[in-house]
């Protein structure tokens, strides 16, 4: 029987399950977030998002066929078409302008994860670079349907991080997380088993940096 994404989260199991429960989460979902919290983490995310931009850039590069290629693109839609055009629009909401965006110097948390991930689409090959970018892309998309399901979670007026968690909840986003799902799937079916630890090894690496960018976040590190 073949792999799939899933025995991806399942062999990572601790470590995916702090990153989607993460306290920055949680706080988001209850509205309790310090707004300092969430400016940092929003100016980090706006370099972290041009990072990955070019990570899906490489994933178009490394594409030996159409449906690989396609699939890169609809990654690389999503952050700049979906993600960086609301993010710029909720920066200035925050109080933060572009010109600030321009000029703002980049955390060791956000270096440590974008040139993680750009340096394994570098040195491996596709598959490595997807499994690399699935804590992303996949990983926001069930983060939004977690933060749905708890009770404890403020929807509308009463959270100022709504529209953060609409991004994620979106059509858009849903349909390219699903895509995405589609792909590895596919792909892990035929991996082998000593394939797969190698896989399972790159993704805990990136589900326990986007940790680290949610502490980063909480702790207003650089
Ligand atoms: C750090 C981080 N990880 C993931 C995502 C979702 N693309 C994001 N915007 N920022």
């Amino acid at each position: 029987m073949g792999y799939r994404f899933t025995d991806l989260t399942t062999a990572c199991h601790d470590d995916w399950r702090a990153y989607i429960e993460h306290d920055f989460v949680r706080q988001l979902g209850n509205a309790t977030l310090p707004e300092a919290s969430f400016r940092h983490y929003l100016k980090q995310d706006y370099l972290f998002l041009i990072h990955f931009a070019r990570a899906y850039a490489l994933a178009a590069y490394k594409s030996p066929t159409l449906a690989d290629l396609r699939q890169a693109h609809e990654g690389l839609k999503t952050i700049v078409d979906v993600e960086l055009g609301l993010h710029v629009g909720f920066c200035s909401e925050w109080g933060i302008s572009e010109e600030a965006l321009a000029e703002l110097q980049e955390a060791r948390a956000t270096m440590a994860y974008t040139r993680y991930v750009l340096d394994t689409g570098n040195r491996g090959d596709l598959l490595d670079l997807h499994v690399a970018l699935a804590p992303c892309l996949v990983g926001y998309g069930e983060i939004a349907n977690w933060l749905n399901a708890q009770s404890t979670t403020l929807r509308g007026t009463h959270n100022p991080f709504d529209a953060w968690i609409a991004m994620y909840e979106s059509e858009e986003f849903q349909a390219a997380m699903q895509a995405e799902l589609e792909w590895l799937d596919a792909r892990l079916a035929d991996v082998t088993p000593a394939r797969f630890n190698e896989l399972s090894k790159i993704f805990r690496d990136a589900t326990r940096l986007e940790i680290d960018f949610w502490q980063m976040g909480l702790d207003l590190s650089d």
